[in-house]
């Protein structure tokens, strides 16, 4: 069912969700909205919006802690819906979950330091007053690929700051939403300030973004999606924030600690099946070490164990729909047609009825192939050769996007120069490019990001307007 104005309410059809660990597992069936529905959500969130903001921060903030607690308690339940509709393995959908319910505390801690400045005025006798307001009301357009830590970032920041929220998850992961929804309902969300509507982007995403009293569009997911809805919000003067793709490098050099490197390469490429924007998707290996670390991080790929997201010792759950398989193993053939040596990449037959698949290494790959330019989004990384930091360096930067970067080295010099001279929102270094903190800001340069950053204080840019206030006493 959709939560709209604070009901449960059907929708146009229903949809089917099923296991990507075992499509015999029938997780449910889901509403799928309609425009109809985006409008009823849309007005209720309207007229629910000035009760909400009279109430102040203190009762947003005590909304989100319980929300938090909530979230704490019900982890395992979710953890496994999680698992179980996204293919996470159990352990990494649970700490998912836990990072929501750390996202909603720090944003319950956030409602109550809403900036504001006093600057002195150029005229005697007035005081100027720079303040934060809410926006409105905000719609969120959620990926597959986070199911519960991406929609709390966009959902906990528009709550704290007096937003009213129409939520659409991605249609591979209503579940989570669905339990997530139920939760803010429960502990006392006014009914219209958060609703959820499920269904096809194309439907109701598109509604969300034409609709005009949704006056900002917070949306992750592909680059195509993500401009489409560039256009449209521009075209109804809405606010927009997108976080779209990544084909985030990861530099190893010649003194790296080994250990290090292959540990962080394993990570940030395969780990969540790469399906993370912040993915290590090119390897630039300095040619010293390159052979020794293509040996390790070879034997320790092949030994990851890919299996059901529930099962025990699975490391490597299942890639998340039949669809994004198939790209998955059009790029490996294509990495062998474009002249890379391929290690893994095939389909695997798992215990079970699943989209699984064996991490592939693209070795001997050029910055200039395909496979080393678009985001393919699933447990595949390509490895370029370089000879010194500053060819390194120069194939970091070329590339489209501009998310995550990392570099592993032991030179002080290397390590700060990569963090000032790389072209990207998030720099690591002897850390993997994906698996980020929850309080700090999230988000890219160049095609990857556009509009304010995500998450942490600077979330306050997208989810407020600044309203400058004169005041002569007389
Ligand atoms: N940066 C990231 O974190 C992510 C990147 N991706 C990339 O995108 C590729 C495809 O994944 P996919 O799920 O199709 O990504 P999409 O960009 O299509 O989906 C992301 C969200 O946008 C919605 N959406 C789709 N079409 C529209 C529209 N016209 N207007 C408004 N909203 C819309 C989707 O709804 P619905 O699911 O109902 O279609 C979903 O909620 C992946 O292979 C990967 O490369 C995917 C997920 C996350
Ligand atoms: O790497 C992370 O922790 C977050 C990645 C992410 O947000 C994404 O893939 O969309």
């Amino acid at each position: 069912m959709n939560l709209i104005d604070g009901m449960w309410l059907p929708g146009d059809h229903l949809i089917q969700n099923r296991n990507p660990s075992d499509q015999s597992d029938l997780i449910g069936h889901y509403a799928a909205g309609t425009a109809s529905d985006v409008d009823r959500a849309a007005q209720a969130a309207s007229a629910a919006l000035p009760d909400w903001q009279a109430k102040g921060p203190l009762a947003r903030a005590e909304l989100l802690d319980r929300i938090a607690r909530r979230i704490d308690e019900e982890a395992a339940v979710i953890g496994r819906m999680l698992a179980r509709e996204e293919g996470k393995i159990l352990p990494e959908a649970i700490a998912e979950v836990r990072r929501a319910a750390q996202v909603f505390r720090f944003f319950a801690g956030e409602a109550l330091r809403l900036p504001g400045e006093a600057i002195a005025s150029v005229r005697p006798g007035v005081d100027v007053e720079v303040m934060r307001e809410a926006v409105g009301v905000v719609g969120l357009i959620t990926p597959w690929n986070f199911p519960a830590a991406i929609p709390a970032w966009k959902i906990a920041p528009a709550l704290a700051y007096g937003n009213a929220v129409v939520l659409k998850p991605a249609e591979l992961v209503p579940g989570t939403a669905h339990l997530l929804a139920r939760i803010i309902h429960e502990e006392g969300c006014p009914p219209g300030i958060f609703n959820l509507v499920m269904g096809p982007g194309s439907v109701v995403g598109q509604a969300m973004v034409e609709h005009p009293l949704i006056v900002a569009i917070s949306f992750t997911g592909s680059v195509p999606t993500g401009r489409a809805i560039a256009r449209a919000a521009a075209l109804g003067m809405k606010r927009v924030q997108l976080e779209m793709g990544g084909k985030n490098p990861m530099v190893v050099m010649d003194d790296a600690d080994l250990d290090t490197a292959v540990a962080a390469c394993l990570n940030g490429a395969f780990f969540s099946t790469g399906q993370r924007c912040t993915a290590s998707s090119r390897l630039i290996v300095q040619s010293g070490i390159h052979d020794a670390f293509v040996e390790r991080l070879t034997k320790e790929m092949l030994a990851l164990r890919v299996g059901p997201a529930l099962a025990e010792d699975s490391q490597i759950g299942p890639v998340v729909s039949v669809a994004q398989l198939q790209v998955n193993l059009d790029y490996v053939a294509l990495a062998r047609t474009e002249g890379c040596e391929v290690i893994g990449g095939e389909r695997l037959n798992g215990p079970t009825d699943g989209f699984f698949q064996r991490p592939a290494l693209f070795l001997n790959a050029s910055n200039r192939m395909r496979i080393s330019r678009e985001e393919i989004f699933g447990p595949c990384a390509a490895v370029i050769r370089v000879g010194d930091f500053d060819e390194a360096l120069e194939v970091a930067n070329d590339s489209e996007f501009g998310l995550s970067a990392g570099i592993c080295t032991n030179s002080l010099t290397y390590a700060r120069a990569f963090r000032h001279r790389v072209r990207a929102g998030m720099v690591m270094v002897n850390l993997p490019t994906a698996g980020v903190d929850f309080h700090v800001p999230f988000g890219g340069t160049k095609g990857s990001s556009f509009g304010p950053r995500e998450q942490g204080r600077h979330a306050v840019e997208f989810y407020t307007t600044v309203k400058t206030a004169y005041c002569f006493a007389g």
